[in-house]
């Protein structure tokens, strides 16, 4: 059993408003994919990473030179993340094994380290409904989803990260069988909706998802940690 690497790329970046797709900001001097792209290569447990870009991507040649030894580009994104996953997921069917596992991470997530991959394989196991890193809720969590703010309870509430861990088959399955396609955020919600449990594993803050303009100095923050 092999373990591979997706990494939907095929997002615009709406909410970070900058000249080109978030994905290509440089960050500490080098495209934030390419952070990302690095922590699967440095890892022993990756197999392969596959980068699912747009079909008209003018960037990623630059970002990911095309003899980057064990990466593959496949220009299939979709117009949602889940479909862009769901794309490469069919552009792989033979070169993934049904059971072997797929780790799907953001782009956006350039702190995510090889520790990070290693701990989510190990915690993950053989669990059949795969696995997440993700953060306990540790602030007061407020709602106004009825009206009136109201408080909720916060035990048992996580944020869910990537990667995002689960045999081939059953991934493309829970995508392909997904009653509302834009409606699930994440990969494990899809899995979810089969009636499985994916197991949560403690994830790290540095594994952020870069959103919005600020969120760019706080990972190069992250990421200088590495350098130390
Ligand atoms: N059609 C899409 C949309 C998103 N993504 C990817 O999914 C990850 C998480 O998505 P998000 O952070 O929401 O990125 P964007 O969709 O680019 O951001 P925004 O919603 O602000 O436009 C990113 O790596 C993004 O490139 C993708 O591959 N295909
Ligand atoms: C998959 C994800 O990173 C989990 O937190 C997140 O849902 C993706 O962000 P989006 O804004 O929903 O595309």
């Amino acid at each position: 059993m092999s373990y591979f690497a997706l990494i939907p790329a095929a997002g615009v970046g709406a909410r970070m408003a900058a000249g080109c797709p978030k994905q290509y900001l440089p960050l500490l001097g080098k495209p934030m994919l390419r952070h990302t792209v690095d922590a699967f290569l440095g890892s022993s447990r990756i197999a392969h990473t596959y980068v699912v870009v747009s079909a008209d991507d003018a960037y990623v040649a630059e970002a990911l030179p095309a003899d980057l030894a064990g990466v593959t580009v496949l220009r299939c994104g979709g117009a949602t993340r889940m479909e862009s996953i769901r794309n490469g997921l069919r552009q792989l069917a033979t070169a993934i094994g049904q059971d072997d596992l797929v780790l799907v991470h953001d782009a956006a997530r350039p702190g995510l380290t090889p520790a990070l991959i290693g701990k989510l394989i190990d915690a993950v196991g053989d669990h059949e409904a795969g696995g997440l890193l993700a953060l306990p809720v540790v602030d007061t969590v407020k709602s106004t989803r009825t009206g009136p703010v109201t408080t909720m309870a916060r035990d048992g509430l996580w944020l869910a990260q990537t990667p995002q861990m689960f045999p081939y088959r059953l991934l493309l399955r829970a995508l392909e069988e997904a009653p509302d396609p834009e409606a699930i955020t994440d990969d494990a919600s899809a899995v979810e909706m089969l009636g499985l449990s994916p197991l949560l594993v403690e994830g790290h803050p540095r594994n952020l998802k870069v959103t919005r303009p600020d969120d760019l100095r706080i990972a190069e923050l992250f990421l200088k940690m590495d350098e130390q």
